[in-house]
Protein backbone atom coordinates (compact mmCIF):
# COMPACT_ATOMS: atom_id res chain seq x y z
CA UNK A 1 0.00 0.00 0.00
CA UNK A 2 1.66 3.64 -0.34
CA UNK A 3 1.80 6.12 2.18
CA UNK A 4 -1.70 7.49 1.18
CA UNK A 5 -3.75 5.04 1.46
CA UNK A 6 -2.52 3.78 4.86
CA UNK A 7 -3.38 7.66 6.33
CA UNK A 8 -5.80 7.18 8.55
CA UNK A 9 -8.64 9.59 8.69
CA UNK A 10 -8.90 11.69 11.68
CA UNK A 11 -11.64 10.95 13.89
CA UNK A 12 -13.86 13.84 15.09
CA UNK A 13 -14.92 11.98 18.61
CA UNK A 14 -14.54 8.35 19.57
CA UNK A 15 -15.89 5.94 22.22
CA UNK A 16 -13.74 3.27 23.59
CA UNK A 17 -15.32 -0.33 25.38
CA UNK A 18 -17.63 2.48 26.28
CA UNK A 19 -20.26 1.05 29.21
CA UNK A 20 -23.23 3.20 30.34
CA UNK A 21 -25.10 1.30 33.22
CA UNK A 22 -28.27 3.16 34.72
CA UNK A 23 -29.94 1.81 38.32
CA UNK A 24 -28.80 -0.76 40.35
CA UNK A 25 -29.33 -4.42 41.42
CA UNK A 26 -33.24 -5.48 40.40
CA UNK A 27 -33.36 -2.03 38.03
CA UNK A 28 -30.26 -1.99 36.73
CA UNK A 29 -29.59 -1.23 33.48
CA UNK A 30 -26.41 -1.78 30.58
CA UNK A 31 -27.72 0.66 28.11
CA UNK A 32 -24.38 0.46 26.21
CA UNK A 33 -22.18 -2.98 27.21
CA UNK A 34 -18.35 -1.95 25.50
CA UNK A 35 -19.15 -0.18 22.84
CA UNK A 36 -15.93 0.78 20.30
CA UNK A 37 -16.77 3.47 18.11
CA UNK A 38 -15.08 6.23 15.89
CA UNK A 39 -16.83 8.94 13.74
CA UNK A 40 -14.32 10.35 11.30
CA UNK A 41 -13.96 13.90 10.65
CA UNK A 42 -15.80 15.47 7.62
CA UNK A 43 -18.52 12.89 7.65
CA UNK A 44 -21.75 12.02 8.41
CA UNK A 45 -22.33 9.17 10.51
CA UNK A 46 -26.02 7.80 11.44
CA UNK A 47 -26.51 6.00 14.87
CA UNK A 48 -29.47 3.32 14.19
CA UNK A 49 -31.05 -0.03 16.01
CA UNK A 50 -34.10 -1.02 17.96
CA UNK A 51 -35.43 1.35 20.39
CA UNK A 52 -33.96 0.63 23.79
CA UNK A 53 -30.84 -0.42 21.90
CA UNK A 54 -28.59 2.47 23.46
CA UNK A 55 -28.57 5.17 20.51
CA UNK A 56 -29.46 8.50 22.46
CA UNK A 57 -27.04 7.17 25.31
CA UNK A 58 -24.66 7.05 23.16
CA UNK A 59 -24.51 9.95 21.16
CA UNK A 60 -25.22 11.59 24.81
CA UNK A 61 -22.19 10.57 26.01
CA UNK A 62 -19.70 10.82 23.49
CA UNK A 63 -20.91 14.42 23.51
CA UNK A 64 -20.31 14.98 26.74
CA UNK A 65 -23.86 15.64 27.77
CA UNK A 66 -23.83 12.46 29.67
CA UNK A 67 -20.71 10.44 31.57
CA UNK A 68 -19.86 6.82 31.11
CA UNK A 69 -19.81 4.53 33.72
CA UNK A 70 -16.55 2.80 32.16
CA UNK A 71 -14.77 3.78 29.05
CA UNK A 72 -13.91 6.77 27.55
CA UNK A 73 -15.31 9.28 25.13
CA UNK A 74 -12.86 11.52 23.30
CA UNK A 75 -13.66 14.93 21.06
CA UNK A 76 -10.37 14.82 18.36
CA UNK A 77 -8.02 13.95 21.16
CA UNK A 78 -9.79 15.71 24.85
CA UNK A 79 -10.49 12.80 26.69
CA UNK A 80 -13.75 14.16 28.04
CA UNK A 81 -13.60 12.69 31.47
CA UNK A 82 -10.60 13.88 32.14
CA UNK A 83 -12.66 17.25 32.12
CA UNK A 84 -14.07 19.16 35.04
CA UNK A 85 -17.77 20.62 34.79
CA UNK A 86 -16.65 24.35 33.49
CA UNK A 87 -14.61 23.25 31.36
CA UNK A 88 -16.70 20.43 29.70
CA UNK A 89 -19.61 23.55 29.43
CA UNK A 90 -17.05 25.35 27.82
CA UNK A 91 -16.46 22.41 25.35
CA UNK A 92 -20.53 22.02 24.67
CA UNK A 93 -20.23 25.67 23.15
CA UNK A 94 -17.31 25.24 21.31
CA UNK A 95 -16.12 22.14 18.88
CA UNK A 96 -19.47 20.88 19.49
CA UNK A 97 -23.11 21.61 18.01
CA UNK A 98 -26.28 20.32 18.57
CA UNK A 99 -29.48 19.64 16.79
CA UNK A 100 -32.88 18.46 18.96
CA UNK A 101 -35.79 16.71 18.02
CA UNK A 102 -37.87 19.45 19.55
CA UNK A 103 -35.74 22.55 17.83
CA UNK A 104 -34.93 24.57 21.32
CA UNK A 105 -35.22 27.88 20.20
CA UNK A 106 -35.48 30.39 22.63
CA UNK A 107 -39.26 32.21 22.17
CA UNK A 108 -38.36 35.87 22.41
CA UNK A 109 -35.27 35.70 20.33
CA UNK A 110 -35.20 36.50 16.56
CA UNK A 111 -34.09 34.14 14.74
CA UNK A 112 -30.77 36.33 14.19
CA UNK A 113 -30.45 36.29 17.75
CA UNK A 114 -31.15 32.44 18.34
CA UNK A 115 -28.06 31.62 15.84
CA UNK A 116 -25.63 33.50 17.60
CA UNK A 117 -26.85 32.81 21.29
CA UNK A 118 -24.30 30.43 22.01
CA UNK A 119 -21.72 32.58 20.71
CA UNK A 120 -23.45 35.36 22.72
CA UNK A 121 -22.88 33.07 25.42
CA UNK A 122 -19.23 32.04 25.55
CA UNK A 123 -18.34 36.07 24.70
CA UNK A 124 -17.15 35.69 21.12
CA UNK A 125 -17.76 37.74 17.93
CA UNK A 126 -18.99 35.47 15.31
CA UNK A 127 -17.15 34.84 11.91
CA UNK A 128 -19.41 37.01 9.32
CA UNK A 129 -18.72 35.70 6.22
CA UNK A 130 -18.97 32.14 7.68
CA UNK A 131 -22.56 33.04 8.82
CA UNK A 132 -23.49 35.24 5.79
CA UNK A 133 -22.88 32.04 4.32
CA UNK A 134 -24.91 29.48 6.37
CA UNK A 135 -27.80 31.82 6.68
CA UNK A 136 -27.81 31.45 2.84
CA UNK A 137 -27.20 27.63 2.96
CA UNK A 138 -30.14 27.46 5.68
CA UNK A 139 -32.30 29.98 3.45
CA UNK A 140 -33.10 31.94 6.23
CA UNK A 141 -32.23 35.57 5.19
CA UNK A 142 -36.12 36.88 4.69
CA UNK A 143 -36.45 35.59 8.27
CA UNK A 144 -33.79 36.92 10.66
CA UNK A 145 -36.00 39.18 11.81
CA UNK A 146 -39.07 36.90 13.02
CA UNK A 147 -39.32 34.96 16.00
CA UNK A 148 -39.62 30.85 16.19
CA UNK A 149 -43.18 31.10 16.54
CA UNK A 150 -43.53 32.71 13.13
CA UNK A 151 -42.02 30.14 11.53
CA UNK A 152 -43.06 26.52 10.29
CA UNK A 153 -41.32 23.81 11.94
CA UNK A 154 -38.97 22.97 9.18
CA UNK A 155 -37.77 26.46 9.12
CA UNK A 156 -37.21 26.49 13.06
CA UNK A 157 -35.36 22.99 12.61
CA UNK A 158 -33.54 25.06 10.27
CA UNK A 159 -32.38 27.92 12.66
CA UNK A 160 -31.53 25.35 15.07
CA UNK A 161 -29.02 23.59 12.54
CA UNK A 162 -27.68 27.38 11.53
CA UNK A 163 -27.04 27.82 15.44
CA UNK A 164 -25.39 24.22 16.02
CA UNK A 165 -23.24 25.60 12.96
CA UNK A 166 -22.44 29.21 14.14
CA UNK A 167 -19.41 28.81 15.86
CA UNK A 168 -17.37 26.59 13.08
CA UNK A 169 -17.99 23.30 15.35
CA UNK A 170 -15.91 20.15 14.89
CA UNK A 171 -18.79 17.93 15.29
CA UNK A 172 -22.21 18.65 15.19
CA UNK A 173 -24.36 15.99 17.26
CA UNK A 174 -28.06 15.36 16.08
CA UNK A 175 -30.80 13.73 17.94
CA UNK A 176 -33.60 12.33 16.27
CA UNK A 177 -33.47 15.86 14.33
CA UNK A 178 -36.37 15.16 11.80
CA UNK A 179 -38.54 13.86 14.35
CA UNK A 180 -41.03 16.25 14.44
CA UNK A 181 -41.23 17.17 11.19
CA UNK A 182 -43.25 16.01 8.10
CA UNK A 183 -41.48 14.23 5.10
CA UNK A 184 -40.23 17.47 2.81
CA UNK A 185 -39.47 19.66 5.49
CA UNK A 186 -37.50 16.36 7.21
CA UNK A 187 -35.81 16.23 3.69
CA UNK A 188 -34.80 19.40 3.63
CA UNK A 189 -32.73 19.36 6.57
CA UNK A 190 -31.21 16.59 6.05
CA UNK A 191 -29.78 17.62 2.67
CA UNK A 192 -28.81 20.70 5.08
CA UNK A 193 -27.07 18.20 7.27
CA UNK A 194 -25.34 16.41 4.29
CA UNK A 195 -24.53 19.60 2.35
CA UNK A 196 -22.68 21.16 5.35
CA UNK A 197 -20.55 18.04 5.75
CA UNK A 198 -19.48 17.56 2.15
CA UNK A 199 -19.00 21.40 1.83
CA UNK A 200 -17.17 22.55 4.81
CA UNK A 201 -15.71 19.62 5.80
CA UNK A 202 -17.57 19.02 9.54
CA UNK A 203 -18.93 16.65 11.14
CA UNK A 204 -21.62 15.31 11.89
CA UNK A 205 -23.22 12.16 14.34
CA UNK A 206 -27.21 12.07 13.80
CA UNK A 207 -29.35 9.46 15.79
CA UNK A 208 -32.29 8.60 13.46
CA UNK A 209 -35.23 5.69 13.53
CA UNK A 210 -36.01 6.77 9.83
CA UNK A 211 -34.29 4.60 7.32
CA UNK A 212 -34.53 7.71 4.50
CA UNK A 213 -33.33 9.78 7.29
CA UNK A 214 -29.82 7.15 7.86
CA UNK A 215 -29.55 7.12 3.86
CA UNK A 216 -28.41 10.43 3.53
CA UNK A 217 -25.76 9.57 5.72
CA UNK A 218 -22.02 8.67 4.81
CA UNK A 219 -21.98 5.97 6.60
CA UNK A 220 -24.68 4.30 9.37
CA UNK A 221 -23.43 2.25 12.85
CA UNK A 222 -26.41 -0.42 14.25
CA UNK A 223 -26.70 -0.84 17.64
CA UNK A 224 -28.43 -3.42 19.43
CA UNK A 225 -28.82 -4.13 23.31
CA UNK A 226 -26.04 -1.58 23.83
CA UNK A 227 -23.67 -3.37 21.49
CA UNK A 228 -22.03 -1.94 18.35
CA UNK A 229 -23.39 -5.25 15.59
CA UNK A 230 -22.79 -4.16 12.10
CA UNK A 231 -21.26 -0.68 10.32
CA UNK A 232 -23.11 0.15 6.30
CA UNK A 233 -21.26 2.38 3.84
CA UNK A 234 -23.06 4.68 1.31
CA UNK A 235 -26.55 3.35 2.80
CA UNK A 236 -29.68 3.18 0.70
CA UNK A 237 -32.66 3.19 2.58
CA UNK A 238 -33.83 -0.49 1.68
CA UNK A 239 -30.46 -1.56 2.64
CA UNK A 240 -31.02 -0.13 6.24
CA UNK A 241 -34.74 -1.05 6.49
CA UNK A 242 -33.57 -5.04 5.48
CA UNK A 243 -30.73 -4.58 8.16
CA UNK A 244 -32.89 -3.84 10.73
CA UNK A 245 -35.58 -6.27 9.97
CA UNK A 246 -32.90 -8.82 10.72
CA UNK A 247 -33.11 -7.64 14.40
CA UNK A 248 -36.74 -8.48 14.66
CA UNK A 249 -37.27 -11.23 17.05
CA UNK A 250 -33.46 -12.32 16.98
CA UNK A 251 -31.60 -9.84 19.12
CA UNK A 252 -28.17 -8.74 17.87
CA UNK A 253 -28.06 -11.02 14.82
CA UNK A 254 -25.63 -9.74 12.00
N1 LIG B 1 -32.07 7.92 32.63
C1 LIG B 1 -32.28 6.62 32.51
N2 LIG B 1 -32.53 5.84 33.58
C2 LIG B 1 -32.72 4.50 33.48
N3 LIG B 1 -32.69 3.83 32.30
C3 LIG B 1 -32.45 4.56 31.19
C4 LIG B 1 -32.24 5.97 31.23
N4 LIG B 1 -32.04 6.41 29.96
C5 LIG B 1 -32.11 5.31 29.17
N5 LIG B 1 -32.35 4.20 29.91
C6 LIG B 1 -32.48 2.82 29.41
O1 LIG B 1 -31.31 2.52 28.67
C7 LIG B 1 -31.62 1.78 27.49
C8 LIG B 1 -31.13 2.51 26.26
O2 LIG B 1 -31.87 3.73 26.14
P1 LIG B 1 -31.65 4.76 24.94
O3 LIG B 1 -32.60 5.90 25.15
O4 LIG B 1 -30.22 5.07 24.80
O5 LIG B 1 -32.10 3.87 23.69
P2 LIG B 1 -32.50 4.33 22.22
O6 LIG B 1 -31.92 3.31 21.31
O7 LIG B 1 -32.12 5.75 22.00
O8 LIG B 1 -34.08 4.15 22.29
P3 LIG B 1 -35.25 4.88 21.46
O9 LIG B 1 -35.03 4.50 20.03
O10 LIG B 1 -36.49 4.22 22.01
O11 LIG B 1 -35.16 6.34 21.73
C9 LIG B 1 -33.13 1.55 27.54
O12 LIG B 1 -33.40 0.30 28.09
C10 LIG B 1 -33.62 2.67 28.43
O13 LIG B 1 -34.82 2.29 29.07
Amino acid sequence: MTATTTTRTRTAARVVDAVKVYGNGDTEVRALDGVSVDFPAGRFTAIMGPSGSGKSTLMHCAAGLDTLTSGSALIGDTDLSALDDRRLTLLRREPIGFVFQAFNLIPTLTVAENITLPMDLAGERADGEWLDALIDTVGLRDRLHHRPSELSGGQQQRVAVARAFAGRPDVVFADEPTGNLDSRSGEEVLRLLGRAVHQTGRTVVMVTHDPVAAAHADEVVFLADGRLVDRMEAPTAERVLDRLKAFDGKGAAT
